[in-house]
């Protein structure tokens, strides 16, 4: 895996390192800790930034805290929302930490 994608409306708090961590389903866990991956929007796959993978950590979804919430730049309650929306019935969840390339 050495490309991932985000929701366009998050690229400005990747770019600020507002956001520092991105949480996914299982489809998404095969990132390796120290590699490189692009970054495009998935609207419309446009490259916007390299990001560095720090870790990779299974979560369950009622282990979310406000830590995590922080790191998303969002309220817990915010975090929950846009995780249920996206992974709907996904107890089985992994933080995906990085940071950003310059
Ligand atoms: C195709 C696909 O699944 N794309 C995703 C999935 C998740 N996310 C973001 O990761 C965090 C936790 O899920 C939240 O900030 C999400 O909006 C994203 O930007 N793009």
């Amino acid at each position: 895996m050495n490309s991932i994608t985000f929701y366009q409306r998050f690229e400005m708090d990747i770019l600020s390192q507002k956001k520092t961590i991105t949480i996914r389903d299982a489809s998404e866990k095969d990132f390796v800790p120290h590699s490189i991956v692009d970054v495009s929007t998935y609207e419309d796959g446009r490259w916007f930034c390299q990001l560095r993978i720090v870790s990779v950590t299974p979560i369950s979804f009622s282990e979310l805290t406000d830590v995590h919430a922080q790191q998303e730049n969002m309220t817990l309650e915010e975090l929950k929302q846009v995780i249920s929306d996206i992974y709907p019935e996904t107890p089985d969840l992994y933080v995906i930490a990085f940071e950003l390339v310059k």
